[in-house]
């Protein structure tokens, strides 16, 4: 160690800091994942592809109807790897990140290749990898996505919700415009508390927001175990960085990508940056994380809502669209691959560059912090700065509601009161964090 990283403790790149989190743990969420949440995930998907069977045949033809008893059959058969603890096999597929996937698995130790022995993020990635190979390499469904009517479902479900927030934020907005601060740090938490409402949590069980969270908003501070939000703010407001971009990389669809574009726009009207960039993943992931079609999906369904309030949000963001100041960036596979992000500078030395010109980047969500972080079982009380492990391509937020039991940053002591006072507190989404690091 170098006297640096002796000084701010920061651990060795190549050894990892703690144990593992794995399925291996009786005990822990990982084992719950994999024995309980994912299976039923992929049961859904076959009772979908069955409900649906019909129309499915009518948009891509007959011969996808013959392809989904095939289908079915290799889901079911990924289920019972899954179920049985089998090896994590080769991935086989047609896009260019299965080499990549493929030197990652035989990288591994042959005692933690299976699902409950590999690292949890690993094994969980694996999963939803595997069955998107399984369209890939059909005929008629290679670009099916088998979790869009429920994305799209977590937007229209939740529409009067929505009309509220935006109604009572330009309701605010005058009053607000006396403190900045304070309004950003109002749609920083807006934001986050959206990410409360993925379907992979609740094993794709429909989660409606409801009510207007944006004016009560604040009843949830004692929920926030680390607010840098005051941090995040005198990041994003230095005037010499105005040129320079802010970049989301996305989570969910549904409520969560609707306060993004909410943060987003904010960014833009007050010249904050003079764009903000968005990254979204290559693949259906997680249930719920956005895809390019999600993406323009939400915008395209705001625009054509008989709700004026919400119209008028969809058209101003398609203008930024269109006048370069809202970018989507072109899909990169890295987000979706089993590496965390202090991996990213020898993986992908473009993207880490390419975040390296922005001014803040977010990242949005718990699998997001998990790849931040590592699945490490880090002490609690770990600096956020130390657990990046050297990943700060430039000054970094995460939003995080929290659903997996792992953490780092908080004060002595808080987890411990926790773990008496709430005993389930580290996976219901029901605490969250925002915290920030500056740029290396
Ligand atoms: O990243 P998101 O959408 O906030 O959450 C994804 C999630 O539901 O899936 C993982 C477990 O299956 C957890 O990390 C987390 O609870
Ligand atoms: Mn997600």
């Amino acid at each position: 160690m170098g006297d640096f990283d002796k000084k701010y403790n920061i651990v060795d790149e190549k050894t990892p800091p703690h144990e593992l989190l794995s399925g291996h743990y009786k005990q822990s969420f990982a084992y719950y994942t994999l024995r309980e949440r994912l299976p039923v995930i992929l049961t859904q998907v076959v009772d979908n592809l069955s409900r649906d069977k019909d129309e499915i045949a009518e948009k891509f033809g007959d011969g996808a109807r013959e392809e989904l008893k095939e289908i079915v059959g290799n889901i079911s058969k990924l289920k019972y790897e899954l179920q049985t603890d089998k090896e994590l096999t080769p991935i086989s597929g047609t896009s260019s990140d299965v080499m990549t996937w493929n030197i990652f698995l035989s990288s591994l130790n042959e005692n933690s290749r299976s699902f409950f022995n590999a690292c949890w993020l690993h094994s969980e990635c694996y999963m939803y990898r595997r069955l998107r190979s399984i369209f890939e390499l059909s005929t008629h469904l290679r670009d099916f996505d088998y979790f869009q009517k429920q994305k799209e479902n977590a937007l229209t479900c939740c529409t009067e919700s929505l009309e509220k927030v935006a109604k009572s934020i330009d309701a605010h907005k005058e009053m607000e415009r006396k403190c900045f601060k304070d309004f950003f740090r109002r749609l920083l938490k807006l934001n986050l508390w959206g990410n409360r409402c993925d379907l992979s949590i609740s094993a794709g069980k429909e989660i409606i927001q409801t009510g207007d969270p944006y004016t009560d908003i604040d009843i949830l501070d004692k929920y926030i175990l680390v607010d840098q939000s005051a941090d995040v703010w005198e990041c994003v407001s230095q005037d010499d960085t105005k040129d320079h971009p802010v970049t989301f990389i996305h989570d969910n669809s549904g409520f969560e990508i609707f306060t993004d574009f909410l943060l987003a726009d904010f960014i833009i009207e007050q010249n904050l940056a003079s764009k903000v960039r968005f990254h979204v993943k290559a693949i259906p992931w997680y249930i719920s994380d956005v895809t390019p079609h999600d993406f323009h999906w939400t915008i395209d369904y705001l625009l054509g809502h008989q709700s004026e309030t919400l119209r008028t949000l969809g058209s101003r963001w398609k203008k930024y669209l269109e006048n370069g100041k809202f970018e989507l960036c072109p899909v990169n596979f890295f987000w979706t691959s089993p590496f965390e992000f202090y991996k990213m500078a020898e993986n992908d030395k473009k993207l880490y560059t390419e975040l390296g010109e922005s001014k803040l980047v977010i990242f949005k969500g718990d699998l997001n912090y998990r790849k931040l972080i590592g699945d490490y079982n880090w002490d609690r009380t770990e600096s956020f700065e130390t657990c990046l492990r050297g990943f700060r391509p430039s000054n970094v937020c995460t939003l995080r509601t929290i659903k997996a039991d792992l953490i780092c940053g908080l004060k002595e002591g808080v987890g411990e009161e926790l773990d008496k006072s709430d005993p389930d507190w580290m996976v219901t989404g029901k605490y969250g964090v925002i915290q920030f690091a500056l740029k290396n």
